[in-house]
């Protein structure tokens, strides 16, 4: 058992009741078990590594039952009291059920109770710590731990109340489900999510997408020896290899029914059995799920289990596109500026002062991973000191505004499709000009590489607009 923690203390003056109680935990899987004889020693043990839970006896010499619990419930709010008494009376179960202890059992105690009850007792623990980590992380503006998140570039308000939620469910085992468009980072933030559990184990990623149910079955639960002709040997599965980490499974949406019932079993029972085994293994690695699709309206059309779905959303993080934070748009284009220059050997170029307000104007379907393309391009495209603008401009092309048609099947790019009567070339810049301002937010230096003019051409003609009007 690590020194620094200690899930269950048996607190009782007589050893052999303590045996009695340790043996029946133990011999259903609980860990982490530590002893205490001497009622005087309670409070130094438990300063030194707090209890989840502790099961304490009220007729002691020194130190009774019922002034430990007080003292217990006062310095250690998170910790469960259980008591487990010879006295069978009604008072002082009363006493100690008002004074904080989660539950009052009286000797002797069925092995099946005694189980029972410690298990209730370690889970309102976990919640209490979930709760109480939540609510300090979200007083704070700022993750507590910024090195974890070092590798997600963003000043974002939005992004950076994301790390803060993963800080607070970090100790969780329950499974987390990522959602958001392609493109936004969802697989670094499910090695965030890794990262904050300090899980021992390995971060064990793979795509769902497109796996039948029987390479599903092999590749995460392996199989033993003979279990299919051609198995000659045994092959462990990627659950097993992630035990003590995360089992990261990317593209969920896309995981076909019967692989759903399976990824349900092992997420429900914490259990899963290999290809050809008799008997089932502990799956001891965190689930972590990834879609880019609308899980709700999966499970609502009938194509995601209902129960899965319940499962996988305990914990659940949104990314937002990148249009929705367009405020992070100049560090990541930094970032990934001097990324790709470093990797094409590149001097790093100057950015022109227009890129910015090009980008802005840009709404990103392929979000964060368009914009890294974009500029790796751009860069392997530099012969100057400054990066050039045109492999930027060929991939935002203006997208067409509202009243031209839409593209047909022939390939060819849609055309504009103009009233009968032809506007002349003045009214038709006017419009473009209105049609530019509105999309950049009434910002003209944006207006203006939408335009495709300068910023006094632009300035010019709305002055000439207004000098008419007026
Ligand atoms: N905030 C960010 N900072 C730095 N790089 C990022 C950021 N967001 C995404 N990236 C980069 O963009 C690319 C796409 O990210 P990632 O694979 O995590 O996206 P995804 O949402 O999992 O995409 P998909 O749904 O297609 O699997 C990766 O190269 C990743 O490193």
């Amino acid at each position: 058992m690590p020194s620094d923690h200690r899930a269950i203390l048996i607190v009782d003056d007589e050893p052999s009741t303590i045996d009695s109680f340790e043996l029946s935990l133990a011999s259903q899987g609980m860990q982490g078990i530590d002893r205490c004889e001497d009622s005087r020693a309670v409070m130094d043990l438990l300063a030194k590594a707090p209890a989840d839970v502790v099961l304490l006896d009220l007729v002691m010499p020194f130190v009774t039952g019922e002034e430990l619990l007080e003292r217990i419930r006062a310095a250690h709010p998170e910790t469960e009291v259980v008591v487990i008494t010879g006295i069978d009376t009604v008072d002082s179960a009363v006493t100690c059920m008002q004074a904080g202890a989660f539950d009052y059992l009286v000797k002797p105690v069925d092995g099946n109770r005694l189980f029972a009850t410690v298990a209730r007792a370690l889970e309102m623990h976990r919640l209490r710590r979930e709760n109480s980590s939540l609510r300090s992380g979200f007083l704070r503006d700022t993750p507590a731990r910024p090195d974890l998140f070092g590798h997600i570039i963003t000043d974002n308000p939005r992004m950076l109340r994301i790390f803060k939620y993963i800080e607070a469910i970090a100790d969780s085992r329950q499974p987390v489900l990522i959602t958001g468009e392609s493109g936004t980072g969802k697989e670094l933030v499910a090695r965030a999510v890794h990262a904050a559990s300090a899980a021992s184990g390995p971060f064990v990623p793979i795509n769902v997408a497109g796996l039948d149910d029987t390479v599903f079955s092999d590749t995460l639960f392996g199989h033993v020896r003979g279990a299919f002709t051609g198995a000659q040997n045994a092959r462990r599965g990627l659950v097993e290899n992630a035990a003590g980490g995360t089992l990261f499974l990317d593209e969920i949406g896309d995981l076909s029914p019967a692989s759903q019932v399976k990824l349900l079993r092992l997420i429900q029972e914490r259990e899963f059995t290999p290809l050809g085994a008799d008997m089932p293994k502990p799956a001891e690695a965190r689930v972590v799920a990834a879609t880019h699709r609308d899980l709700e309206s999966l499970r609502d059309s009938g194509r995601f289990r209902d129960d899965l779905f319940y499962r996988l959303c305990i914990h659940t993080i949104h990314l937002p596109p990148l249009r929705e934070r367009k405020d992070d748009l100049p560090t990541l284009a930094e970032h990934f500026l001097r990324k790709a220059a470093r990797a094409l050997g590149h001097d790093v170029p100057r950015v022109p002062p227009q890129l910015h307000a090009l980008l802005a104007s840009h709404d990103f379907p392929g979000n964060v991973r368009e914009l890294e393309s974009m500029i790796v391009d751009a860069v392997s495209n530099t012969t100057g000191p400054q990066l050039p603008m045109l492999p930027f401009r060929r991939r935002i092309a203006p997208s067409p505004m509202p009243q031209c048609s839409a593209a047909d099947n022939s390939g060819q790019p849609p055309t504009i499709a103009f009233p009968e009567r032809l506007p002349t070339l003045s009214e038709a810049a006017d419009q473009l000009i209105d049609e530019a301002m509105r999309r950049a937010g009434g910002k003209q230096t944006l207006a203006c590489t939408l335009l495709g003019i300068s910023q006094p051409a632009l300035s010019k003609r709305l002055k000439r607009r207004t000098a008419t009007h007026d």
